[in-house]
């Protein structure tokens, strides 16, 4: 059965700048589909190529070689007036929000419009209705010099979503702005998605962005994409080290290396990470192969958060026991989870994925994270039976 229509679909795209040092392959060789009514993120570091993929779908670049198709028409082959009219069908907006200043925000959410030759009563209900939609009928005869970055982002998006498009490109849209505000953005651009249909395609460089609204999530670099996959996969089972570095990013659940260095030389025991996943080990399986193992844990680091609405993070355990017997317990649960044997003070592992410093302190977590329910129990003492999971084996 043939496969329905993508409402993006790249092909084999590249694109190469020539510049006077060489050429640049910002972006290489891409096989890319986004599905109508999802929310793709596309999130790499500075550099990845992620803007100039985007730019490919609204051809605001052309594409070197391959195809983009968007809505089942190669865009790049379209002649003026046609990509004129297949633009009208993609809205965009920046991180820098790109308003023109001499204008109202009635005015700069009515300028699509007029270049479309709407009549002005027309456009006059269209402004007030998406004025409403995002919560600014109170400020249309403002200008953006009057406005929060917030509600400037806002201005942008009703802009953007003037002439009913069906995509909506959203490029580091909400990296000018504080964490609280960034929360705000990201849940209108999901009421956009599911109240109006809108396919919305989210570049970013920050993986709570992704973890936050994205369905699906394609990882960028060197102009390929490196891995891509619904947004909980990507997160229980990162394949590449940079989706591995951002993964940690957004988690925050395993000990930092300054942290890590704080637990052993508070618990003389092996510290052991479990990742604890919906697919995978709960904390049922962990509390089993407490019992069936001659080993004591507690639980002195963890933060388990919900991607997709499903729960995910990982907990680690400060483990007792005879060296064997810690062996058999994390190979009984390395069959069902990740699980990192991170060593004691004596003999330490480091974690390959480790984010952040190794100074004596560890940076907070941050927003649009705060749906976290992060539990670093680094600091919980040892007698909190709600830091405890603890099993009396025979000792051997
Ligand atoms: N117009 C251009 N001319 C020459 N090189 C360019 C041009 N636009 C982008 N590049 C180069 O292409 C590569 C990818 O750039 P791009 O802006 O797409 O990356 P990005 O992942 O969006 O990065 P950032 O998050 O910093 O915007 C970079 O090496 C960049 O310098």
């Amino acid at each position: 059965m043939s496969q329905p229509q993508a409402m993006v679909e790249f092909r084999d795209a590249t694109k190469v700048f020539r510049t006077k040092s060489g050429e640049v392959r910002a972006v290489d060789g891409v096989d890319l589909r986004i599905e109508a009514g999802e929310v793709y993120g596309v999130i790499g570091y500075s550099g990845a190529g992620k803007s100039t993929l985007v730019r490919l779908i609204n051809a605001l670049e052309p594409v070197t070689s391959g195809t983009v198709l968007v809505d089942g028409q190669d865009i790049h082959a379209l002649k003026e007036a046609e990509l004129r009219k297949a633009r009208s069908g993609i809205g965009m907006i920046f991180q820098q929000f790109n308003l023109l200043s001499s204008r109202t925000v009635s005015g700069n959410i009515a300028y699509p419009l007029e270049v479309a030759g709407w009549p002005k009563p027309r456009r006059a209900a269209r402004v007030a209705e998406l004025l409403e939609f995002v919560g600014l009928s109170d400020k249309a005869r403002q200008y953006p010099s009057q406005l929060s970055g917030g509600q400037k982002q806002r201005v942008g998006i009703a802009r953007a979503l003037a002439t009913n498009p069906k995509i909506l490109l959203a490029d580091e849209s909400t990296s000018a702005l504080d964490p609280e505000t960034t929360q705000d953005v990201l849940n209108l651009l999901k009421r956009v998605n599911v109240e109006l249909g809108v396919t919305v395609v989210v570049i970013t460089h920050e993986m709570d962005v992704v973890k936050y609204v994205c369905d699906r999530v394609a990882v960028m670099e060197g102009g390929k994409v490196v891995e891509h996959g619904d947004v909980y996969d990507v997160f229980a089972r990162p394949a590449h080290p940079a989706t591995r570095r951002f993964v940690g990013t957004a988690l925050r659940d395993r000990p930092s290396p300054a942290a890590l260095e704080r637990l052993r030389r508070r618990h003389p025991g092996r510290i052991v990470t479990i990742g604890i996943r919906e697919d995978g080990a709960s904390s049922n399986d962990l509390t089993r192969a407490l019992r069936e193992h001659p080993v004591d844990g507690t639980i002195v680091y963890g933060g388990i958060t919900e991607i997709s609405e499903r729960p995910y993070g990982s907990l680690t355990l400060e483990v007792v026991g005879d060296d064997a017997a810690i062996d058999a317990f994390v190979a009984d649960l390395s069959r069902s989870t990740t699980v990192l044997d991170l060593g004691t003070a004596a003999s330490p592992n480091e974690d390959p994925d480790a984010v952040g410093p190794r100074a004596s302190t560890i940076t907070p977590s941050g927003p649009p994270g705060r749906d976290d329910l992060a539990t670093h129990l680094d600091a919980a003492p040892s007698h909190d039976p709600q830091a405890q999971l603890r099993r009396k084996g025979p000792q051997s």
